[in-house]
């Protein structure tokens, strides 16, 4: 659905992302691990479209987007949740998810039901500001937004960072619950072995810009993990 080949990619005149290759499937959940400022943003912002690559192509369901812009990207069904949580702090909780409507191809006036059964907590605050809820409401909403334009490829960088407990393992359900559905799929960005042993399929070790392993998450050792990502 979503395949990558000989990306690169950064700012200006240094280069980030060099010869990145990455392919995602169907239903799958893939975990993009890697230590910090190795280029995982830059690579989620290039698969957007928010960054221009200067070699290599970006195909997605048969269809070439290395130079589209975001929001065709969008319209083509990638949802993308940026790190930190970037909601409209003075809007409700409501208006925020209804801005989410926008972005995709789907026609609808209403926010869709299953959104709000994934994240009942948001129903309970519709009518509250964005702004006043907690940091993990706000990261809840901020995927929730993402989700009711109906993605079928959802990119979330970094989204259990900085939050409580509780909440990452609400995270960790919605995850396991798009993954059930088998209609999305996920590329995520986090560095928890627990999370890329246990919900992701396939996982990915970006260092310096260039991805120098990959495999079945279920064949994921302690030893590569400490090797690719210890500082
Ligand atoms: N807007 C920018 N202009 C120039 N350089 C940038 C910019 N944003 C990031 N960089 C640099 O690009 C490199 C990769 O950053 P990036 O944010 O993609 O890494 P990351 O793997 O996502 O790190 P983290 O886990 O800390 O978020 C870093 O060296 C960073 O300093």
């Amino acid at each position: 659905m979503l395949s990558i080949q000989e990306l690169e990619a950064g700012y200006g005149e240094s280069m980030i992302l060099r010869n990145v290759r990455m392919q995602v499937e169907p239903g799958q959940v893939v975990c993009l691990m890697g230590r910090n400022g190795v280029g995982k943003t830059t690579l989620m912002k290039t698969i957007m479209g928010l960054i221009k690559p200067r070699r290599g192509t970006i195909t997605y369901n048969e269809r070439e987007l290395t130079h589209t812009s975001p929001d065709k990207r969008a319209k083509a069904g990638i949802g993308y949740v940026p790190q930190g949580r970037d909601i409209f702090p003075m809007l409700t909780v409501e208006e925020n998810l209804l801005l989410g409507l926008e972005a995709g191809s789907v026609r609808r006036k209403g926010v869709p039901d299953s959104v709000y059964e994934m994240f009942p907590v948001l129903r309970e605050m519709m009518r509250r500001k964005g702004g006043d809820l907690s940091g993990g409401q706000q990261q809840q909403l901020s995927i929730a937004r993402a989700l009711v334009a109906e993605p079928q490829l959802i990119l979330l960088d970094e989204p259990m960072e900085g939050i409580q407990p509780s909440i990452v393992m609400e995270i960790e359900q919605v995850i396991e619950s798009i993954k059930a559905s088998k209609r999305m799929s996920v590329l995520l960005v986090e560095q928890s072995l627990t999370f890329a042993t246990s919900i992701a399929d396939y996982y990915y070790v970006l260092d310096k810009g260039t991805i120098v392993a990959e495999g079945s998450s279920s064949a994921l050792s302690e030893e590569q993990v400490k090797k690719h990502l210890a500082v």
